[in-house]
């Protein structure tokens, strides 16, 4: 599913295989943020030569590789788990712990991710983790939360063909609460819905589940 990424910490070489037809290659290339990292820590007036610091542009290089990994993800091979199983009612897994990198500030937002569909005509389903799989997929972008939720919403409608779908990602972005405005516990709530969810009555019975016993 993902492709696979440098662990040695040397230079990321550009993807020539068979996959690169599919994605672009985007794995982190080590030796430029490692060049980066160092250069910040000089800009701060920070030693980066000094102990502590020795190993921090690689651990950061190598953090990052865990952190954007969902750039060279494809929603569509997640969603290639599906089987029938007949059934044509809601969906949901809710409480989805999402991490994700604030694009403006390349600081972490974090909380959960609700997610509820009402499958294809046919049945068709996709496996419950792969839900969560998703998820992660688009949070581990340098991100904004809307977008995490419209694409959690879309990729459904577009790779599994449900006929409705509601996201609803709830967090707290750190760069309200450590810098700027400084509002620790201040949340984001952002919803996404598609097809038959939009109906009033539909939509109402699917948000007290996704936010059931927690309101
Ligand atoms: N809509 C949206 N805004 C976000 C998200 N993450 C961070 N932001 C906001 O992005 C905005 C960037 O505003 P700017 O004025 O360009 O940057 P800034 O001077 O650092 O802003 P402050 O955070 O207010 O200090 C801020 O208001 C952030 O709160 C997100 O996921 N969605
Ligand atoms: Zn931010």
């Amino acid at each position: 599913m993902s492709t696979p990424t440098p662990t040695d910490g040397g230079s990321a070489v550009p993807d020539t295989s068979d996959e690169s037809d599919t994605l672009p290659p985007r794995q982190v290339d080590h030796d430029r943020a490692r060049r980066a990292v160092r250069e910040l820590l000089l800009a701060i007036g920070e030693d980066p030569d000094r102990e502590g610091l020795r190993d921090t542009p690689d651990r950061v290089a190598r953090a990052a590789t865990q952190l954007y990994a969902g750039l060279s993800q494809d929603p569509a091979d997640v969603l290639s788990a599906r089987f029938s199983i007949d059934h044509e009612e809601l969906i949901i897994v809710r409480d989805i712990e999402i991490y994700s990198t604030c694009e403006h500030h390349l600081l972490p937002f974090h909380g959960v991710a609700h997610v509820g569909y009402i499958p294809a005509p046919d049945g068709t389903v996709t496996g419950l983790s792969k839900l969560a799989r998703l998820v992660d997929v688009f949070a581990r972008r340098p991100q904004v939360q809307e977008r995490i939720t419209t694409q959690v919403a879309d990729a459904l409608v577009e790779h599994l063909g449900v006929q409705g779908v509601i996201v609803v990602i709830e967090a707290e972005h750190l760069c309200m609460s450590m810098r700027g405005v400084h509002k620790p516990g201040s949340r984001t709530i952002t919803s996404a819905v598609r097809g038959q969810l939009r109906d009033p009555a539909t939509r109402s019975e699917a948000m007290s589940l996704l936010l059931g016993g927690k309101r």
